[in-house]
C-alpha cells in the first residue's frame, strides 16, 4: 500500500497473509475469508507450499509457532491467464474449518445485483510494497467509472468485470504484495467484498488507478463451485 496508514487490531478480520514456504518463508499476497459450504471438484495448484495466516495485524507476530492453515485445494479461474487480461480471482480451500473470533471473520460477497452500487466508503489494505510494511496498512480510495478508466489506460481493454479506484493526482494505492487482498466498501453498515487487487500501471502514479476484479461479476462462479 501506497500513502496508506497502520490498522488498528481486529479492523479488518477478513484479511489473511499468504505466506509461500519453500526454502524459506515469505509473505506474497494477500486474501479475503469468506465463509463457504463445501467446496469440491477443486483443481490442484500444488497447495502445500501455501501457509495461510489469519488474525494478524503484523507480519512480526509470525514466527515458527504462529499457528496457520494450510490449503487443501485451490481453484484458479479458467479464463485466468495473468491480470491484464482479467478473471484474476481465485479460491482456496482450508484444510480445516476456521473458527471465526473478533480477529478472524469473513467478509461479505456482493451479489450480481449489487454490481451497480455507488460505494462512496472503500478501502485497500495490504503488507505489500513500499517497504515491505510490518503493521498492516490502509488506505481509502475512490472508486472510479469504467469509462474514465479506460481513458487511463488506452492500450488495455478494462472490461465489465474490473472495477478502477484511485486519485488522479496519485499518492495513495494498492501494490505489488498487495495482490489478492480485499477493496472492502462500507454500505449501510455492511462490509463488501466488491474488489480484489489485482493490477495497475506503477503504483499510486497520477492518471494511473488500481485495477481490481469486480467480485459481484463472480458471485455465480464463486457459488458454483463452493455449493
Ligand atoms: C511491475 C511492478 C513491480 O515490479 C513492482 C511494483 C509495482 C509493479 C507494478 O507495475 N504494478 C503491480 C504489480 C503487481 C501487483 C500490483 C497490484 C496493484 C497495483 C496497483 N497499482 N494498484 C500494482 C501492481
Amino acid at each position: 500500500i501506497v500513502g496508506g496508514t497502520d490498522s488498528s487490531p481486529g479492523e479488518w478480520p477478513w484479511q489473511v497473509s499468504l505466506h509461500v514456504k519453500l526454502s524459506r518463508q515469505r509473505h506474497l499476497c494477500g486474501g479475503s475469508i469468506i465463509s463457504l459450504n463445501k467446496p469440491q471438484n477443486f483443481i490442484q495448484h500444488n497447495p502445500n507450499i501455501w501457509r495461510v495466516y489469519a488474525g494478524i495485524l503484523k507480519q512480526s507476530e509470525i514466527n515458527e509457532d504462529t499457528p496457520f492453515f494450510k490449503v487443501e485445494e485451490i481453484i484458479v479461474h479458467p479464463q485466468y491467464k495473468y491480470a491484464q487480461t482479467g478473471y484474476d480471482i481465485a479460491l482456496m480451500k482450508l484444510d480445516k474449518p476456521m473458527n471465526f473470533t473478533d480477529l478472524q471473520l469473513p467478509i461479505c460477497l456482493p451479489s450480481k445485483e449489487d454490481a451497480n452500487i455507488l460505494y462512496t466508503d472503500c478501502w485497500v489494505i495490504g503488507w505489500g510494497y513500499r517497504k515491505e510494511k510490518d503493521i498492516l496498512q490502509k488506505a481509502t480510495v475512490p472508486l472510479m467509472s469504467k469509462e474514465e478508466c479506460q481513458a487511463r489506460y488506452r492500450k488495455r481493454r478494462i472490461g465489465d468485470k474490473v472495477i478502477c479506484a484511485g486519485y488522479d493526482e496519485g499518492g495513495r494505492d494498492a501494490c505489488k504484495g498487495d495482490s489478492g487482498g480485499p477493496l472492502s466498501c462500507k454500505h449501510e453498515e455492511v462490509w463488501y467484498l466488491v474488489g480484489i487487487t489485482s493490477w495497475g500501471e506503477g503504483c499510486a502514479r497520477p492518471r494511473q488507478p488500481g485495477v481490481y476484479t469486480k467480485v459481484a461479476e463472480y458471485s455465480d462462479w464463486i457459488l458454483e463451485k463452493t455449493t
